[in-house]
């Protein structure tokens, strides 16, 4: 309705592309330009819509990879816009930026374009960001954040018109520490340049902020959070950057700036982990029991190896053959509306999401429009029955939406949704080594990783986990980790680094000393660590929803 309701801006004129001539229309939502042949006959249109044009400067202008302006161009301007490329991963294009130089019979032509471009740009594109607060990793993945941003991301900003502050990380949590105090009037958006692990700083930073404000505890589970208003972009530079291309397709930072600057957003489902009546974390991705808590809390000690220190651990790991002992229950979702089988592919503007957000917010007509957003309106207790399974486990893993990456471009659970209200459980019993092998190679190709008769996976909407009878976590264990800061209290928020200290602690407190020196040892551990998003949990026992 409110499209309708705007005028559109119109300009029609023959321009001239190189030696090539065109008549060019801006129309509406659209700007086409058709090559004309000498009889003046229509050739090849090309159509940008107004929504994914990113700038419009006068004379002949290059932006990447070095910014480069002719002289005596006074007839001329270039329009920079979104082009999508041929290649990318199985869901998603790479895009680039798109440039064409267009030159005009008079400048009084060329000033008209260049004004009712920008008007059409203002017009059309609300959504678009126009200050952002950067925040870069200097050590994520390979280390390149700062050059990354600079070379790449930087320049497409300056060309959009966005005017962004910049924040070198100088130690861990201190992105998420910015965003829960400091002063964040003007800011349209978050953008952090690094991997999951710097993403998750702000999504902690960015609900635990939205809570403050509302006066709402995180720590109670009953709690319905208050949604999140500020987005959260991300230009990956880490190891994994499960989270960028789960949504995005590709990890590729020219991309992701251009989703940013156009305004995309994609709503996100957020599961909270407590430990009794304690917040521990938010996930968006992976919380894994098992085998990828063994590899994360391997490949920790071997982060000089940078992204190559999870396939190296991963291998230890399998090799240490492991499985451990405990009790899962979880709260099946509605098997009616979907199914983690049932072959399908989230995507931006998913029908399956959309009708979650309804359900979930029925009263909330922002709620579509979030990036990422905590599902509150839950009432895991009332819906439905809780299913419990007891036994020893290879890997217990529980992902919101499909965990995919570029070691596993299907992901975990390649048919989990983004945004609704979900995740998917995947149980994967004991088992002889070889079938186990199988599994883990099924995650980095297309075959049914589930069709195996040790894997179970299930769409759930909360899950506990707890150990058997008799090996329950030592309640004066806890009690020493909540004062040594490892649990997430009032006011304190969980750090990597800390985690990862409270892992030794951990493992020397239950004589698991092989955890920490290189899975050599022969008596294997009863316990495991919990991966959450890449950061390891300090406790066995938590409930998720
Ligand atoms: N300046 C810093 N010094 C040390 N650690 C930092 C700094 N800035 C952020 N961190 C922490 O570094 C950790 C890893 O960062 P990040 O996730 O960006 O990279 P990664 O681990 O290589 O990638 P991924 O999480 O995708 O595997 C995060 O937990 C983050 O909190
Ligand atoms: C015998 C070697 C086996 C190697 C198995 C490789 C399987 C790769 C599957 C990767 C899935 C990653 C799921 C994503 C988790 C992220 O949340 C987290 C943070 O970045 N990354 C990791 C590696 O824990
Ligand atoms: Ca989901």
């Amino acid at each position: 309705m409110e499209l309708m309701d705007v005028d559109p801006v119109r300009l029609e004129s023959s321009l001239w592309v190189g030696k090539k001539r065109y008549r060019a229309a801006l129309t509406g939502w659209h700007l086409n330009w058709t090559e004309l042949d000498k009889k003046n006959r229509d050739k090849k249109t090309v159509s940008v819509p107004v929504s994914e044009v990113i700038g419009v400067e006068e004379g002949r202008v290059q932006v990447l990879p070095q910014r480069s302006v002719a002289e005596d161009t006074d007839r001329e301007f270039t329009v920079f816009y979104v082009k999508r490329s041929s290649s990318g991963s199985s869901y998603g294009l790479l895009w680039r930026l798109g440039r064409t130089q267009f030159c005009c019979p008079s400048r009084d032509l060329r000033d008209q374009w260049m004004t009712q471009l920008r008007i059409a740009l203002k017009t059309h594109s609300p959504s678009r960001p126009h200050r952002l607060l950067v925040f870069i990793n200097p050590f994520g993945g390979k280390k390149q954040g700062r050059q990354i941003y600079h070379s790449l991301v930087a320049p497409l900003f300056e060309l959009a018109g966005i005017s962004s502050h910049v924040v070198v990380t100088e130690r861990a949590n201190q992105a998420r520490d910015h965003i829960l105090k400091k002063d964040l009037t003007g800011f349209d958006g978050v953008v952090c340049v690094g991997g999951d692990g710097i993403f998750s700083e702000l999504l902690h930073g960015v609900i635990g902020r939205t809570q403050q404000e509302a006066g709402l505890s995180e720590h109670d589970p009953s709690l319905t959070l208050q949604s999140c208003d500020l987005h959260i972009g991300i230009i990956p530079a880490g190891s994994t950057d499960c989270v960028c291309f789960a949504t995005v397709g590709v990890n590729d930072p020219v991309t992701s700036a251009l989703h940013i600057i156009i305004g995309d957003s994609q709503p996100l489902d957020v599961c909270s982990v407590h430990h009794r009546s304690s917040l521990v974390r938010y996930s968006v991705s992976l919380v894994g029991y098992g085998f990828y808590g063994d590899v994360l809390a391997e490949s920790e000690r071997h982060r000089w190896m940078g992204p190559l220190r999870y396939d190296y651990s991963g291998a230890m790991v399998y090799l240490s053959n492991r499985s451990y002992a405990g009790v899962i229950q979880y709260l099946p979702a509605d098997s009616q509306l979907s199914s983690p089988r049932d072959n399908t592919r989230c995507l931006s503007g998913c029908s399956v999401c959309s009708k979650g957000t309804e359900r979930l917010f029925p009263h909330s007509p922002g709620a579509s429009s979030l990036y990422s957003s905590h599902f509150s309106q839950f009432s895991s207790d009332t819906e439905g029955e809780w299913v419990s399974v007891e036994g020893r486990f290879r890997a217990v893993s529980l992902t919101c939406m499909s965990s995919s990456c570029p070691r596993s471009p299907l992901g975990l659970s390649p048919s989990a949704h983004l945004a609704d209200g979900t995740g998917d459980l995947i149980i994967v019993r004991d088992t002889h080594p070889l079938g186990f092998l199988t599994f883990l190679h099924r995650h980095t190709s297309t075959q049914d990783q589930f069709d195996l008769p040790f894997v179970d996976v299930h769409r759930v909407k909360a899950v506990r986990f707890s150990l058997p009878t008799g090996e329950e976590e030592d309640k004066d264990e806890e009690r020493e980790r909540v004062n040594d800061g490892g649990m997430m209290e009032e006011g304190k928020r969980p750090s990597r680094s800390g985690s990862h200290k409270h892992l030794i602690e951990r493992g020397e407190e239950r004589g698991q000393k092989d955890f920490l020196c290189g899975l050599c040892c022969s008596k294997a551990p009863t316990v495991s660590v919990w991966n959450c998003d890449g950061e390891i949990l300090p406790h066995t026992e938590i409930s998720c929803r």
